[in-house]
C-alpha cells in the first residue's frame, strides 16, 4: 500500500444550509464506518455515483479522530526508519488548512501539531526506555511553493530571491530544495513559535470563496534524527498543505490571481496527470511538470503517502467535487498497484575496536530502487505491535574510494558528520569484500531496534553491537552476490551544471509570466497529438489568461470543446472527467459583458502555436499561409527535406542510441531521452522516421529543434 487515501467532509459552514448538502459517506448498516462517498450525477440527479476509500470521514468527524485513525499508526514506522508522507488535497475551501494546520484551541488543533507533538512524545520514551543511549534530535524544514517557485518559510521575506530556490535531483533519485534552512527543535513550544512565525511568512490571499485561502503549497519537513552509538536512523514526515483548485467563476479573482490560480491549477492538473500515467502504468510520468509534483514525487517517494481528500459537502461545489473524487480515486490505484515501498535507513561505518568481526568491508548505503516490502503492511503490523513478517532490504554495498569511510550517505538524506580519518583499514580499502556467504537472514528495523533495546539485561552493549554487526555483514555477503550496482554518485561539477541549469530556468521564468503561458501551449498540444482532448483543452484554457482575447486561441477552445461534446455524445459515459477550468469561460464572460477583447499579444501567441495548426506541418504550413509567415519560424533555406544531411540526420534518430542522439546540436539530454523514449513506446522496433516532418511532428520536436540539429551537422563539417 504506498498511497492510502481518505476522505474528508467538511461540516457546513455560517450561511451553508442541509438541504445544499450532496456529499454523503454512504450508509452503512453493519455499523462499521463506511468507505464510500456518494454524490449525484449532476446530469442526471436520479443516479448517483460512488467512489470508494481507504477511509471516509464525515462531517462531526473531529481532528483527534481523524489524527488517531489515519496519522498516530505511522509514528511507529517514522520511528523505525520510514518517510511519512501526508498531503491533503481539494478544492478551495474545502477544509485542507483545517485539517493540517487547524485552528489554536487544543480540540482544533489539526495534523501538524499533532504530529509534532506525538513525535516528541515518542522521542522522549525511546531515550528514556534506552537509558539515554538512544537520542533523538528534531529539525523542522517549512517552504512553499508560490507560482511554481519554492520560498524558504523560515527565513524572513526580505531574504527571498525573486527566482526562490532551486529544486536538486540527488544521486538517490529524490529531489531535496537546494539551500533550504533547517532548524532544531526540541520541543512542541519551540515548535509552535517558529511555525506561527514562518505561517505569517506563508503568501495568503483573500478570495471571494474563502477569506483565507492559501494561494501556495505548504511544505513542512519534520526530520527524525536517531543516534544510537555510531548508528543513525534518520527519517522524515512530511506534511503538506496543497493550495486548493479554484473555479475562478466563483472567487472573482483579479489579475494577480488569475496567474496564482493559474499556477496552482496547472500544478494541480499536473498532479493529476502524474497520477494518471502511474495508475496506468506508464513509463514517463510528468513529475518534472511543476515544483510540487517533483517534489511530491507520488508514488516514488518511499515509506507511507497518506493523501487526505478534503471535501465540501455541498452542490455549489458540485463539478469540483466530481473533478477531486475522481482525481483521488485514480490516486488510489496507485495504491493498488504500487504495493511495493522501500524502506530506507542509515548506519554508520562502525569502528574496529567495537565490532565483533574483522572483515573489511565497505560503508552501508541504502538499496536504491530496491521494492521489496509492503511498507503500508509494515506500518499496520508495526503498530499493532506484530512482527513484521516480509524481509526488508536495508543496505546495499557501495565502492567508495574516492570518499573515505565517515561520509555515508543514504537515500533519505546525508549523514552529516563532522569529517573523521577512516576508523580502521578497512574503511578506505575498497578491495576486499566479504567472502563468507551465509543465509540472507532478514534484517528489519524492527528486529534491529529490539536487538539495541538496553532494556534486555542480559545484554551488553557491546554484545548488542557484535550481533547487528554480524547480521549486517551476513547481508553484506549476500548481497555482494545479487546486489545491482547502486546508482552512481552525481559528481559535484555534474551536479554544480544541473543547479546552474535550474537557475537559469528560473532566471529566465522570473517576471516572464508569457513563457508560463507557452509552457501551456505546448502541454496543450502534446495532449492534442496524444489524442487527449480533454487535457488539451484544460491546457489551452490555462493559457488563456497569458494571452487574454486572443481570438485564435478561443476558436481552438471552442472547436476542441465541441469535438469533446460530440465524442461524449458516442460514448456511454460511466465517469466524470474532471471539469474544464473555467477561467477561460470567465474571461469570455468579462470579454462578452465589456464589449470588447482585452489587449491582444498575437505575436507571442502565434510564435508559440506556429507549428500547430490541427493536422498540417510545420512545413506545410509555412508554404501554405503566407499570412501567418511573420511569425512562423522558417526553416533555414539550406535545409534540403531528402538530401543526405537529412538522412544522416535520420539515421542518428533512428538508432535511438541516446548518446548519439544526444550529441547532435539543440539536443539535450531531457529532449534526447523524450525523444527515444516516445520512440520506444509509440512505434515497433525497426520502425523508421523517414522524413523531417515526420521528426517535427514529434511532441518537443518542434521545427526550431531540428532546423538546429540540421544546423548542427553542416556546422559541423560533415558535408
Ligand atoms: N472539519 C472542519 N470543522 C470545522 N470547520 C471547518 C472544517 N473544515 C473546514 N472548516 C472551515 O472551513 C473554512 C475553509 O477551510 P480551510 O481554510 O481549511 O479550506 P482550504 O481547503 O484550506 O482552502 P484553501 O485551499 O483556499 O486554503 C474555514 O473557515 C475552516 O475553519
Amino acid at each position: 500500500m504506498s498511497v492510502r487515501v481518505v476522505a474528508r467532509i467538511r461540516p457546513l459552514l455560517e450561511k451553508e444550509f442541509d438541504r445544499d448538502t450532496i456529499v454523503r459517506p454512504a450508509s452503512n448498516d453493519d455499523g462499521r464506518s463506511s468507505t464510500v462517498v456518494k454524490i449525484p450525477n449532476p446530469r442526471n440527479e436520479s443516479e448517483e455515483f460512488s467512489f470508494t476509500f481507504n477511509g471516509v470521514y464525515d462531517q462531526p468527524t473531529t481532528q483527534e479522530e481523524l489524527f488517531t485513525a489515519e496519522v498516530a499508526p505511522h509514528l511507529k514506522s517514522l520511528f523505525l526508519g520510514l518517510d511519512v508522507t501526508i498531503f491533503a488535497y481539494g478544492v478551495t475551501g474545502t477544509g485542507k488548512t483545517h485539517t493540517m494546520r487547524g485552528g489554536l484551541k487544543l480540540a482544533d488543533r489539526g495534523v501538524i501539531p499533532r504530529l509534532l507533538s506525538g513525535v516528541f512524545r515518542r522521542a522522549k520514551k525511546i531515550t528514556k526506555d534506552s537509558d539515554s543511549e538512544t537520542t533523538v534530535t528534531v529539525a523542522l524544514s517549512y517552504y512553499e511553493i508560490y507560482n511554481d517557485k519554492v520560498f524558504d518559510l523560515l527565513e524572513p521575506v526580505e531574504k527571498r530571491t525573486p527566482s526562490g530556490l532551486s529544486l536538486r535531483a540527488e544521486a538517490n533519485g529524490k529531489t531535496v530544495v537546494a539551500g533550504l534552512s533547517e532548524r532544531p527543535c526540541h520541543d512542541l513550544k519551540d515548535f509552535e513559535q517558529l511555525y506561527i512565525e514562518a505561517n505569517t511568512n506563508r503568501v495568503t490571499a483573500a478570495t471571494k470563496l474563502n477569506a483565507h485561502s492559501s494561494r501556495s503549497h505548504a511544505i513542512l519537513r519534520v526530520k527524525v534524527t536517531q543516534t544510537t552509538g555510531d548508528m543513525i536512523r534518520e527519517s522524515t514526515a512530511s506534511a503538506i498543505d496543497l493550495a486548493g483548485s479554484e473555479d475562478n467563476r466563483r472567487t472573482d479573482n483579479g489579475k494577480e490571481r488569475l496567474v496564482e490560480s493559474a499556477a496552482i491549477n496547472k500544478s494541480l492538473f499536473v498532479l493529476s496527470q502524474c497520477i494518471d500515467a502511474i495508475a496506468r502504468g506508464e513509463r514517463r510520468i510528468p513529475f518534472r511538470e511543476s515544483k510540487m509534483t517533483r517534489i511530491l514525487s507520488l508514488g516514488q517517494n518511499n515509506g507511507i503517502t497518506i493523501m487526505i481528500l478534503n471535501l465540501a459537502p455541498l452542490r455549489s461545489y458540485h463539478l469540483d467535487t466530481l473533478s477531486s473524487l475522481n482525481v483521488s480515486s485514480r490516486a488510489k490505484r496507485i495504491e493498488v498497484r504500487e504495493i511495493e515501498n522501500e524502506i530506507v535507513y542509515k548506519q554508520q561505518p562502525r569502528s574496529a575496536a567495537n565490532s565483533g568481526s574483522n572483515i573489511a568491508r565497505q560503508p552501508l548505503r541504502p538499496l536504491a530502487n530496491s521494492h521489496n516490502i509492503n511498507a503500508g503492511a509494515a506500518a499496520a503490523a508495526a503498530a499493532a505491535g506484530k512482527p513484521v513478517d516480509r524481509p526488508v532490504k536495508a543496505f546495499s554495498v557501495y565502492t567508495d574510494k574516492a570518499k573515505p569511510a565517515p561520509t555515508a550517505r543514504s537515500a533519505n538524506t546525508a549523514v552529516k558528520r563532522s569529517p573523521q580519518p577512516p576508523k580502521r583499514p578497512s574503511d578506505s580499502d575498497s578491495g576486499s569484500r566479504p567472502s563468507k556467504i551465509t543465509r540472507p537472514e532478514l534484517v528489519r528495523p524492527t528486529a534491529i531496534s529490539r536487538q539495541l533495546k538496553p532494556s534486555q539485561p542480559s545484554m551488553s552493549a557491546d554484545q548488542i553491537e557484535a550481533m547487528v554487526e554480524k547480521k549486517v555483514s551476513e547481508i553484506l555477503a549476500a548481497r555482494t552476490q545479487s546486489a545491482p550496482p547502486p546508482p552512481p554518485e552525481l559528481s559535484d561539477e555534474v551536479q554544480r551544471r544541473l543547479e546552474a541549469l535550474e537557475r537559469r530556468i528560473d532566471d529566465e521564468r522570473r517576471d516572464d509570466t508569457r513563457s508560463e503561458g507557452l509552457r501551456f501551449l505546448l502541454m496543450a498540444r502534446q495532449h492534442k497529438e496524444h489524442g487527449e482532448n480533454s487535457s488539451a483543452l484544460k491546457m489551452y484554457e490555462m493559457a488563456l489568461p497569458y494571452f487574454p482575447g486572443q481570438t485564435k486561441l478561443l476558436s481552438k477552445i471552442e472547436k476542441l470543446k465541441a469535438c469533446i461534446a460530440a465524442d461524449r455524445e458516442n460514448e456511454d459515459i460511466d465517469t466524470i472527467e474532471p471539469k474544464a477550468d473555467p477561467v477561460a469561460q470567465m474571461i469570455e464572460q468579462k470579454v462578452k459583458k465589456s464589449g470588447r477583447l482585452p489587449e491582444v499579444d498575437d505575436d507571442a501567441y502565434n510564435v508559440a502555436e506556429a507549428d500547430d495548426d490541427d493536422d498540417e506541418s510545420y512545413v506545410g504550413k509555412s508554404k501554405k499561409k503566407g499570412k501567418k509567415s511573420r511569425a512562423v519560424k522558417k526553416a533555414p533555406e539550406s535545409v534540403i527535406e531528402d538530401g543526405p544531411i537529412s538522412q544522416t540526420l535520420l539515421d542518428i534518430i533512428n538508432s535511438r542510441d541516446l548518446s548519439t542522439i544526444m550529441g547532435l546540436q539543440g539536443l539535450g539530454p531531457k529532449k534526447a531521452r523524450d525523444l527515444v523514449q516516445y520512440l520506444d513506446t509509440q512505434s515497433e522496433d525497426g520502425d523508421r522516421i523517414e522524413t523531417l516532418v515526420q521528426l517535427r511532428s514529434i511532441p518537443g520536436m518542434g521545427g526550431r529543434t531540428v532546423d538546429r540539429a540540421y544546423e548542427g551537422l553542416v556546422a559541423g563539417g560533415v558535408y
